[in-house]
């Protein structure tokens, strides 16, 4: 048995996926929160000073979504062939784009500058990419990519959830596709359970 630990801050971010992924694939693991406080202490000693961390039998890796790639091949979540794992990493980057742009906001402190780059977000960004995604959900029968549930899928519902939680808004509302593929997510038993069950955080 496999001796398995997560380490990420005590909210869901960039983890979310993993931990979906991981229950989704019945993988026991140690779900490890830090505290804020205690992560100056920490960092130097992680590989590029950042988390989420994923442990295995004593190796460490870092990048959540190379993490999600590895777990989504363990447990039948990756392509049938090359071309369908290069389309499901092209969907993958593309929500890091998007996540990226998302951060401005997220770290604007001025309520005014804030409040103009929400409205831009969902003025602008917010259509243009989910517009996009929904020619991708209709092309690959409600999935992002490879025709069939993969890896990708976890990481659209987690990506979702943070913007919508961020912005206060519900930015799928408008796109049928989405919003059913994150549903669905949300709806596959595992991941329903620890929907459940996880703990209440901020982010
Ligand atoms: N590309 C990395 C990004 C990781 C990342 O940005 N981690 C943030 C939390 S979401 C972090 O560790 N921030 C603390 C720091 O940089 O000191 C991944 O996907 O794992």
């Amino acid at each position: 048995m496999s001796d398995i630990k997560l380490t990420y801050f005590n909210g869901r971010g960039l983890a979310e996926h993993i931990r979906y992924l991981l229950k989704y694939g019945n993988i026991a693991f140690e779900d490890i929160r830090i505290e804020q406080d205690n992560w100056p202490a920490l960092k130097e000693s992680t590989p590029f000073g950042q988390l989420p961390l994923y442990e295995e039998n004593g190796k460490v890796a870092s990048q959540s979504l190379a993490v999600a790639r590895y777990i989504g091949k363990k447990i039948n979540l990756a392509g049938d062939d090359e071309w369908q794992n290069l389309e499901i990493d092209s969907v993958a980057d593309t929500l890091t784009d998007l996540r990226l742009k998302h951060y401005p906001f997220y770290q604007e402190s001025d309520p005014e500058k804030k409040e103009k780059l929400k409205q831009s977000l969902l003025s602008e960004t917010v259509p243009y990419y989910f517009e996009r995604f929904e020619k991708f959900i209709t092309k690959n029968s409600g999935y992002l990519a490879a025709n069939k549930l993969t890896w990708v899928d976890f990481f659209f519902a987690t990506t979702l959830d943070t913007l919508t939680r961020i912005l206060g808004v519900n930015v799928s509302e408008k796109y049928e596709g989405s919003s059913k593929l994150k549903k669905k997510i949300e709806e596959l038993p595992a991941v329903k359970t620890w929907i459940a069950a996880r703990p209440e955080t901020p982010f």
